[in-house]
Order: C-alpha cells, then sequence, then structure tokens
C-alpha cells in the first residue's frame, strides 16, 4: 500500500508523551510554535494531545488543527466513546486528522490495569477503532505495553484492529523493557504472522528506560515497521522516548539500512534549542546530536585528528544538524595543534610565537581551570591591555532605570571620535536597553551571538565577567568586561568587541 516501501514515516509526539514531563507542560502558543517547527522539520504526523485529558489540552488540539496543515494532526484516546468523541471535537479544524485509540496488551495490564480478560480487552479494542473510525478514516491503534505482551495474543489483537479499520498499528514498548533483536523479532512475528498486516502501517513506539529506545525503533525498523514515533531530545514520560534526531541521523548515517525519511536534518539542532527552553528542560552536553559536546572535541589528539581532516572524529557534519562548526575546547588534555588554531583564530602570527614555550605556560593554567576561554588565552598572551579600548571608545557615563512597571531604559555618555555624545534608549531588559543606546551613538547594529555572565567568587556582590561575541561584516570578535554592576559589564564587554574594528 506504500509508494515508497523504504520510506519512513516519522510520528513526532512531543506535545503528547514529551509533554508528560512533570514541568514541561505548554501552553496552546507554545504548541502552535513547535508545531509549526515541527512542520518545518518535516514530520509526517503530531501527535498534538490528549484532548480528554484537560480543557487547555482540548484547546491546544483545536488552535493547532486550524495552523498546522501539511502533517497529519493526531489525538490520542482510550479505548472508549468519550475520549474518541472528544478528539473527534478537537480535530475538526484538522485538514488530516487521526485518531490515536488503543489499550493495553500485556497480562500485566489486562490483569491488573483493567482486571479483566484478553477476550474482553480485544473486543473493547475492536470497538474502539470502530467507533473512532464513524469519525475520521484514518485511525492508528496502540496496543499498550506491547513490548512486554504475548506475541500469539498481540498478533490476534492487531489482526482484529486491522479487520476493524485502523490504518496503522502501533506496537508500542511502553516500559523500554525489550532487547533490540527481541522488539525486532516482534515486529517480524506480526509481519509474518497477522494475516491483514499489508492493509496498515506497523509503527514503533519504545521509551528509553533502559537507553535502547533509539535501538529498539531501528531494529523495529529493520523488520518491517514503516513510522517511527518519538520526540525532540528524546523528551517524554519517565527516562523519555525514542529521540527524533537520533533515529532519523542513524538513518542518514546508515544509508545500507536503505530508509530514508523526509526530515530536514539542519533544522534538528534549533529545534532541540526551541523545545528545551520551552519546555523548561536542559539538554544534557553528551546527548547524541543535539548536546552541546556532541560536536565538542576537548583531547590532544582528537583535536589534532579533526583539525587535519573532521571525518577523523566526527561521523555527522555538523552542518547537517544545523550547528555552524564543530569546537575545539581548550583544556589540560589539549596539545599544541589545538592551541596554535585558537591562537590563529584570535589573530596572533604564530611564527612570531615561541609555541612551545606557551604550550608549557598554557598547562600550568590549563592544570587550574577545566577549560581555557579565548579571555584566558589573551591574559596568557598579555595582549588584553592592547585591545581593550585601543580605538579609545570609553564610557563616561551610564545611568539604567528597571523594574516590572515600565520598559528598562538606558542613557549612556561615551566619548567617541574625541567628543562627548549622548544617548537614550529603551529595551526589554537594561542590557538590551544599553546595548542599543550605544547603537544610537555608534550608528550601527551588531549581532551578538555569545553573552555569558559569570560571578568570579559567587555571592551577589561579586564582580561579574561577561564575556561575548559580536558580529561584524563575516567576522566575530569576543568582547570581555568586568564590574560589579552587571549591565556595566555587559556595555564593558561590548565596547571591548567593538573597540576591535571601530
Ligand atoms: C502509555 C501512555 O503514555 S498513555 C497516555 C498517558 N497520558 C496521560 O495519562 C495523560 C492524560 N491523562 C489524564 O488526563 C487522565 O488520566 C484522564 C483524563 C485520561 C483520565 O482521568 P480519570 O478518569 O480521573 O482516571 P485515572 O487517570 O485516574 O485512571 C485511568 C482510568 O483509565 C483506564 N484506562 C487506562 N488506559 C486505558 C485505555 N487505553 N483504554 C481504556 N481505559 C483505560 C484505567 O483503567 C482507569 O480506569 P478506572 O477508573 O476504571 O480504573
Ligand atoms: C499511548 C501509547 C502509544 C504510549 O504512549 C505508550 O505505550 O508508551
Amino acid at each position: 500500500m506504500l509508494h515508497d516501501p523504504n520510506r519512513i514515516f516519522v510520528f513526532d509526539t512531543t506535545l503528547r508523551d514529551g509533554e508528560q514531563v512533570p514541568g514541561s507542560q505548554l501552553t496552546t502558543p507554545e504548541k502552535i510554535i513547535i508545531g509549526e517547527a515541527l512542520q518545518a522539520l518535516g514530520v509526517d504526523v503530531i501527535e498534538a494531545g490528549f484532548p480528554i485529558s484537560s480543557p487547555g489540552d482540548f484547546q491546544s488540539v483545536v488552535e493547532l488543527s486550524k495552523v498546522v496543515r501539511e502533517p497529519i494532526i493526531c489525538a490520542l484516546t482510550r479505548a472508549n466513546k468519550g475520549d474518541i468523541d472528544c478528539a473527534a471535537a478537537a480535530l475538526k479544524h484538522a485538514k488530516r486528522p487521526r485518531i490515536h485509540t488503543g489499550i493495553g496488551s500485556s497480562d500485566m495490564h489486562i490483569k491488573y490495569k483493567f482486571n479483566s480478560t484478553r477476550e474482553a480487552i480485544l473486543a473493547r479494542a475492536v470497538e474502539a477503532v470502530k467507533y473512532a473510525k464513524q469519525f475520521v478514516e484514518d485511525v492508528e491503534f496502540y496496543a499498550e505495553d506491547a513490548g512486554r505482551a504475548d506475541n500469539e495474543y498481540l498478533a490476534q489483537m492487531i489482526e482484529a484492529v486491522i479487520a476493524a479499520g485502523a490504518t496503522v498499528v502501533n506496537i508500542p514498548d511502553t516500559n523500554g523493557y525489550c532487547l533490540p533483536e527481541q522488539y525486532g523479532a516482534k515486529i517480524r512475528f506480526l509481519k509474518e504472522n497477522v494475516k491483514n498486516i499489508d492493509q496498515a502501517i506497523i509503527a514503533v513506539h519504545c521509551h528509553n528506560d533502559l537507553g535502547l529506545a533509539t535501538a529498539n525503533s531501528i531494529a523495529g525498523l529493520q523488520n518491517g515497521a514503516r513510522q517511527v514515533e518519538c520526540t525532540i531530545n528524546g523528551i517524554g514520560e519517565r527516562a523519555g522516548n525514542t529521540s527524533l534526531e537520533e533515529v532519523v541521523m542513524v538513518l542518514k548515517t546508515h544509508q545500507s539500512l536503505n530508509l530514508h525519511t523526509n526530515i530536514n536534518t539542519k533544522h534538528l539542532y534549533p529545534l532541540s534549542g526551541t523545545v528545551s527552553r520551552m519546555m523548561r528542560m536542559p539538554v544534557q552536553p553528551n546527548k547524541a546530536i543535539v548536546g552541546r559536546n556532541a560536536f565538542a572535541h576537548s583531547s590532544g589528539i582528537h583535536q589534532d585528528g579533526v583539525l587535519k581532516h573532521r571525518e577523523t572524529y566526527e561521523i555527522i557534519n555538523p552542518e547537517d544538524v544545523g550547528i555552524d562548526q564543530s569546537e575545539i575546547i581548550l583544556t589540560a588534555r589539549s596539545g599544541r595543534h589545538a592551541l596554535k588554531h585558537h591562537l590563529e583564530r584570535l589573530g596572533y602570527a604564530i611564527d612570531r610565537i615561541d609555541l612551545d614555550q606557551t604550550y608549557q605556560r598554557f598547562l600550568l593554567l590549563a592544570d587550574e581551570k577545566k577549560e581555557i576561554k579565548d579571555d584566558d588565552l589573551l591574559r596568557l598572551m598579555g595582549d588584553e591591555a592592547e585591545t581593550n579600548f585601543k580605538n579609545g571608545v570609553t564610557i563616561n557615563s551610564l545611568e539604567v532605570t528597571t523594574g516590572d512597571q515600565s520598559d528598562p531604559e538606558a542613557t549612556i555618555k561615551l566619548n567617541y571620535k574625541g567628543s562627548e555624545h549622548e544617548a537614550t534608549a529603551r529595551g526589554n531588559g537594561p542590557v538590551s536597553a544599553t546595548i542599543k543606546a550605544i547603537e544610537s551613538i555608534l550608528g550601527s547594529h551588531n549581532e551578538i551571538k555569545e553573552f555569558n555572565i559569570h560571578s568570579i567568587h559567587g555571592g551577589s556582590d561579586d564582580v561579574s565577567k561577561v564575556d561575548m561575541r559580536v558580529i561584524h561584516g563575516d567576522k566575530s570578535y569576543m568582547g570581555y568586561g568586568f564590574s560589579t554592576d552587571i549591565v556595566r559589564a555587559s556595555a564593558n564587554a561590548y565596547l571591548d568587541a567593538l573597540n576591535k574594528f571601530v
């Protein structure tokens, strides 16, 4: 029934299973932003919510259905009429609606959750699919806890729900229990033993309780499943779901699997950041594909290799997932090649430096600090004073008003081109007001790519250190500023960067 037998349909459930993470609940406008980004990413199905669960979730499915028109919009239900009625109502504006209904299929669920029998549960499954079919053509059935279900019984259930009209049959490893070989064999068993299986698409929906969600999903796809259910950053109930970016990049990297998706992988990293911020779920630094360290190299042998030929230590081109470039992080485990690379990047003429001697001094500093940043290198090279304010744009005074009753406002007096200039500006915070005031005097706007505030010792009365990367033309300049006032430290950092090119 599929045009392309090797095409994998990506079913994203960030807004439903992902949103089951405690503290990650989204508002309707947030769901719409993520939904539109998922559409741009190229997912085939968006599971938008569980409409019966709350009026807010119902409304989110309604609103998302109105504006996100390309992917199928799916709503989850239990196997009962009330849930299905509610999902059908929530999907009434969807261009391509799908109801996702289902029930537990393992003896554990049948006995303890439902206090029921296999026969009665199978009958409820069929009834739910038939009922959902009265509202929409596209009905997906989930056999909850299929990972622990008896394969013979599961096959009977799947055959019955396909006969009742299910277009997609989802075989969830709800508790992340299976080994990849077991899960792959389960999908193969269904392919071989369910008579009408070719009338539906098999979906894999794996949880990560043993860290096997991606491996299990791939095993399922290798054995005949053609829809993968996943979430951005792998978020979801308990240890999470299969991570969309992982499964997509496995398929892209291993062309020999001969399976492909419609995902525009360059959107993966930006969308990971959006989801992380909106759901208040930081991405672990070593997370595959989208973690901060996924393309960061910090040990000398690796750094040397990457600098000589990126692919010695990178199986994925960071640009393919929307990351500008890999990072070479200087630590006490770095070698001369990495140090030279950073010194050259900061504009030092390497032929005028005694690299061995600099490297020894670098190691002493690196043993004291976990990471050597640009400002540490500048200080190591004794260069900071030289670049700081060398073109003479300096601050004479800075007054800032801020609070929660009006927009923050900054008035700044700068020494610029031999005379004093004053400007006032408003922003969404005191730092943005100050930067805008500086820019109105200098008559230029520069993008700030990175902006970090650190306290040196830790107290609220501490000196803050601000570093920022300012983009000017096709170059970027680091700026550093210090002050007990974070706004003043930010202004100092901005001017430090500006003075390198003004
Ligand atoms: C594996 C998954 O991720 S499934 C999705 C999980 N997501 C959620 O649960 C979030 C949304 N859930 C909710 O908002 C609420 O739990 C609701 C609205 C669905 C139900 O709330 P309540 O009616 O108060 O029931 P509660 O959640 O306490 O218990 C679940 C009931 O549903 C039944 N049930 C559970 N799964 C199913 C199913 N697939 N089909 C039919 N009934 C089911 C349980 O047996 C229990 O019924 P009982 O009251 O007869 O014992
Ligand atoms: C609702 C189903 C698909 C689910 O989330 C699970 O079984 O994990």
